[in-house]
């Protein structure tokens, strides 16, 4: 067919995608809503934490050179220290401080010994020591988790639970992180009605509410636009209202139908197209293009098909423009339950159910593989990976999946 263009590999699409992606804008944003996002700059420690050096067991706060003789040896303890509270005598020959964990060490000391290789006297200021330690034994040293002035986190961090308590611990309640993706989501198609009308001879659309929780999960902010009908100008009017979004998805009609219209559309409006179809099954009808700073994902209207190709190509796009640093769809390595065969020329992404079993995770393709059900995703932990030119993986197999981000 003279006027298809050449299948173009899913790894060279996706760069083709990703080189187009920047992170957006910077924006200051409580803990909460950073969680999971990137740091849009470099953080410098505002302090030095922990700010002095302090003991990391219940226990008493020793000269080590003191425990060099005989065991055991008797000091005589000078004061009692509890974490909230600052040391006010400093160790001499000879004596030693009860100390909780958490409280700053006193002058002089230099480690600790915990309470349970102590006994105390009874009725006397003084302890038997009974081990000798080195210096610095059960000692958490001032600076181990920031020191002020040096780089805490770097730029593109994700920013995960300890990550965003050790901003908190400076003192930082709002941290930058770039603004998240506003993503608009079209669904076209005379066949399509909402699930709350009656269908009337039509099907429920489900890409776009599927799509929009797809994009939410990722980070972004969707938007639905609704059903545009299966005309160049209605599509076209619906995409026109686009202008302020990052990402444009839109869901059909980008196959060689007599009702396909998108890449007509898109065409229309300017968009200049970075490319159409991929060598993948599901989704290689795919079109990707971009008018200004905006990328428009013409999706496949198969319900599976679009969301493997969201898993594919929008997500990592989604993750560059969060800015994060690890984008590629990640892949973990496991072994084929059963066999599967095919014709060279496409990259399959099988849905598979996968589960570990002495020490290997197993997947097992499900029953149904049309891209025309949503059967065919539900249940799927993972999609394997079967190469463009292979034809054939047998049993026990070893083969890529990729973990997918609809799981529940
Ligand atoms: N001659 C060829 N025909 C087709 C090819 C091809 O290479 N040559 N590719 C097939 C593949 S693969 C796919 S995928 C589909 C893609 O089709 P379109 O993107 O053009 O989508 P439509 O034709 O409009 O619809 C396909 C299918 O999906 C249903 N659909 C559409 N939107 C929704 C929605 N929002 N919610 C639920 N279901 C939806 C629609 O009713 C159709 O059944 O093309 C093949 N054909
Ligand atoms: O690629 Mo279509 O997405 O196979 O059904
Ligand atoms: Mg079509």
């Amino acid at each position: 067919m003279s006027d298809v263009p050449a299948l173009l590999p899913v790894e060279e699409a996706r760069a083709r995608i990703l080189e187009r992606c920047a992170p957006l804008p910077t924006e200051w944003v409580s803990g909460d809503e950073a969680l999971g996002r990137a740091l849009a700059e470099d953080v410098l420690a505002r302090r030095t934490l922990p700010p002095w050096d302090n003991s990391a067991m219940d226990g008493y706060a020793v000269r080590a050179e003191d425990l060099r003789g005989p065991l055991p040896v008797r000091l005589a303890v000078g004061e009692t220290v509890f974490a909230g509270r600052l040391p006010v005598r400093e160790l001499t020959p000879g004596t030693c401080a009860r100390i909780m964990t958490g409280a700053p060490l006193p002058q002089g000391a230099d480690a600790v010994v915990m309470r349970e290789r102590t006994r105390a006297i009874a009725g006397a200021d003084t302890v038997e020591i009974l081990e000798a330690v080195a210096p610095g034994n059960f000692i958490r040293p001032r600076g181990e988790d920031a020191r002020e002035g040096d780089v805490l986190a770097r730029r593109g961090t994700p920013l995960g639970i300890p990550e965003l308590g050790l901003l908190w611990a400076q003192g930082m309640t709002s941290v930058p992180v770039p603004r998240r993706p506003r993503v608009a989501v079209l669904s076209t198609g005379d066949e399509l009605c909402r699930a709350d009308e009656p269908p009337e001879g039509r099907i429920v659309d489900t890409n776009a509410p599927a799509l929009a929780l797809a994009v939410r999960r990722a980070g972004g902010l969707p938007t639905m636009l609704g059903i545009a009908r299966d005309t160049q100008e209605a599509v076209q009017e619906a995409l026109a209202r686009t202008d302020g979004f990052d990402v444009v998805l839109t869901s059909a009609g980008v196959s060689v139908g007599d009702h396909d219209f998108v890449k007509a559309a898109l065409e229309a409006l300017g968009v200049e197209q970075h490319f159409w179809r991929v060598a993948i099954k599901p989704g290689k009808p795919l079109v990707v293009g971009q008018r200004g700073p905006t990328l428009f994902f013409g999706l496949p209207g198969n319900p599976t098909s679009s969301l493997v190709t969201f898993e594919l190509f929008v997500r990592p796009a989604l993750r560059r423009l969060l800015g994060l640093e690890d984008v590629e769809p990640p892949r973990v390595s496991g072994r084929l339950e059963g066999r599967l065969t095919k014709q060279p020329g496409l990259a399959h992404f099988v849905r598979v159910t996968a589960t570990w079993r002495a020490g290997e995770l197993w997947a097992k393709p499900l029953g149904t593989q049309t891209s025309g059900v949503l059967r065919s995703a539900s249940a799927a932990t993972h999609l394997l990976h079967f190469p463009r030119e292979s034809s054939s993986l047998t049993d026990g197999s070893h083969v890529e999946l990729l973990p997918l981000s609809w799981v529940a």
